[in-house]
């Protein structure tokens, strides 16, 4: 086991010596991986993990450096070179030269009033500072999620938005909430620490995700978009000290982007968090946090404690997938002007990951991974399985056979996981081995291959759960392979499979053929639009897209990169000046 579990050699043999780093199997697998380009795995100091944390430990990923500026001088500090090398040129996904299969969906609008989409960043009315953060992001194209979020977000709507993996939801909800709070924080924004003071934390946004993980990588987001401003983002997740989160909240904060289960502790701590200012509530990966499952702590963090319920503040819901189920609950929490965005058909993927689906006996599994890791070239590749048992068989395994492994589940202690995180990032080519926990939202550059070792079954997710997890590769215009193993096992996914198979023109194989529609066409029932009756009094506006999946642009703006006229919501970037003095239509 490669990432701190003792299983292998026992933590106390170490002492205080860093553990061995070689893999100790059988010497011609060991030969045959290194051979391969499977690389030694890097040493792993064993009494790191068993330090005992504590509240000042600088290893947790919520207790990175966020910008701190008073606004003393003007809205926009001044540049911090070693923090600005930091946020943006560290490793973060760069657009892949494959954009055009995630621009080239048609969209839909559905709601009483519509927006045209914008295409560019330099045309989007965006403060000018969160303008220069998205250069420094190195966002050169808007996706098409983007042109439609930024408007409607922009004007104050609640929004239920679905686009495929890897399309840049994350900034189409971020750069407009960042954009239209900047230049009014002073006014806006709750108590700030003084002199090491702790104050009550006053977000104006809350931002829930369903794992620790995610709620990282959205505060690095954050971190970067925020940057040079007076906005604070704060990060709070299960697994830590708690006192690590009051620490950090007691600075004050204006961006909280947490877990469930943590977020709904603070706020049974008044004197910690209030949620009386909040503007802005996104549910991330929504479908899965509208599931029953976070019924309790769902329903406490939408409308519990003291948060505002004044009509300016907006709810916003983004995924890759949105069962139906899912989009009844959605309703419950949305204004009755609510707006919808689909990009292509909700649940759909694009054809920038290759997927192959491989047929293979239970107890053949093991062995067919391995000769799959070494026949193809080594890269950074997850692996998928249903169970933690599983994982950490399948880790000991491969780990034995010399192949550098990591593994990941929802039963490791948070410093594990955090550890785990960035060994996986750093490291070239590692496989990590994970179950769900690692499905949703998690964007690692170059992750090239995807295994479901495990299919996910109707109880572990389904065919939702198959499209996110198959899209943690070929993220935003980069290519993916993703390599399922199907036995008869899971006859009950196959043939939503087939429909997604047929749906991005990627081979059939015989096995799964009898799941074929007749007429070989995909058939998607359930994910088109929602029954009328479900809806009060809707009107539908169905706004031009710039294609179909096809990969055929539909207008030559597409086809340049570019798409939508967009002429009516683009405006010219404003100065500073003229934003901070710019009327606020809502606030
Ligand atoms: N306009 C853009 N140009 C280039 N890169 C972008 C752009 N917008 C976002 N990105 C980058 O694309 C990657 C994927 O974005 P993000 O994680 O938000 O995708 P997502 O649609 O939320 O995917 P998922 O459904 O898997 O959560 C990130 O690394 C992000 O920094």
């Amino acid at each position: 086991m490669s990432d701190g579990a003792p299983q292998h050699t026992p933590v106390e043999d170490f002492g205080q010596i860093p553990a061995a780093s070689a893999n100790t199997g059988n010497p011609e697998d060991l030969a045959a991986a290194r051979e391969h380009g499977w690389t030694e795995d890097s040493a792993l100091d064993y009494n790191a993990f068993n330090a005992p944390t504590s509240d000042s430990n600088p290893t947790w990923a919520s207790s990175a450096k966020v910008y701190e500026w008073d606004g003393e001088e003007g809205d926009v500090g001044p540049a911090d070179p070693e923090l600005e090398a930091q946020l943006f040129e560290g490793e973060h996904n760069r657009a892949g030269t494959a954009l055009d299969h995630i621009m080239n969906f048609s969209a839909t609008v559905e709601g009483p009033q519509t927006y045209d989409p914008i295409s560019s960043f330099e045309n989007a009315g965006l403060h000018p500072q969160v303008l220069a953060n998205v250069k420094l992001c190195q966002y050169e194209t808007m996706t098409v999620i983007q042109g439609y979020c930024i408007p409607i977000i922009l004007a104050g709507h609640d929004l239920v938005a679905v686009a495929q993996t890897g399309s840049g939801k994350t900034a189409a909800y971020l750069i407009p909430i960042i954009s239209k709070l900047m230049g009014k924080v002073r006014k806006l924004q709750g108590p700030r620490s003084k002199g090491g003071v702790r104050v009550r934390a006053e977000p104006l946004v809350v931002i829930v995700v369903p794992t620790r993980e995610l709620a990282q990588q959205i505060f690095d987001e954050a971190r970067r978009l925020c940057y040079r401003s007076m906005l604070r983002p704060v990060c709070a997740y299960g697994g830590i000290p708690m006192g690590i989160n009051l620490q950090e909240l007691g600075k004050g904060c204006d961006l909280l982007i947490g877990t469930p289960g943590r977020l709904q502790d603070l706020m049974d701590k008044p004197d910690v968090l209030s949620m009386k200012r909040v503007k802005f509530t996104v549910i991330d990966e929504a479908d899965e946090m509208l599931h029953t499952d976070w019924e309790q702590e769902m329903s406490k963090i939408m409308g519990g404690g003291d948060m505002n319920e004044v009509p300016d503040h907006a709810y916003l819901m983004f995924s890759a997938t949105f069962p139906k189920e899912s989009r009844a609950a959605a309703r419950m929490y949305m204004a009755e002007d609510f707006i919808r965005v689909r990009i292509g058909r909700a649940g759909s993927t694009h054809k920038n990951v290759a997927q192959d689906i491989i047929f293979v006996e239970r107890n053949s599994k093991k062995q067919a991974l391995y000769d799959i890791l070494m026949a193809r070239p080594p890269c950074r590749t997850l692996v998928f399985c249903n169970s933690r048992p599983a994982v950490e068989e399948l880790d000991d395994y491969l780990w034995n056979r010399s192949i550098p492994t990591i593994f990941m589940h929802g039963g490791r202690s948070q410093l594990e996981r955090e550890d785990a995180m960035r060994r996986f990032k750093g490291e070239k080519f590692h496989v990590l081995i994970a179950t769900n926990v690692f499905g949703r939202g998690i964007d690692i550059p170059q992750v090239n291959h995807v295994v479901n070792y495990d299919l996910p079954g109707t109880e572990y997710g389904g065919i939702s759960e198959y499209i996110h997890r198959i899209g943690r590769t070929g993220r935003i215009g980069h290519k993916g392979q993703a390599t399922s193993f199907y036995n008869e096992r899971n006859e009950d996914i196959a043939p939503a499979l087939v429909n997604i198979l047929l749906e991005t023109e990627q081979e059939v194989p015989d096995f799964l053929l009898e799941f074929k529609p007749e007429d070989g066409k995909a058939e998607f029932v359930d994910d088109v639009t929602d029954d009328e009756d479900e809806i009060s009094e809707p009107t539908y506006v169905t706004a031009a897209g710039n294609g179909d999946a096809s990969g055929e642009p539909a207008s030559p703006a597409a086809a340049e990169g570019g798409w939508g006229t967009g002429d009516a919501a683009e405006a010219e970037a404003p100065t500073i000046d003229a934003w901070a003095s710019a009327p606020s239509a809502a606030w």
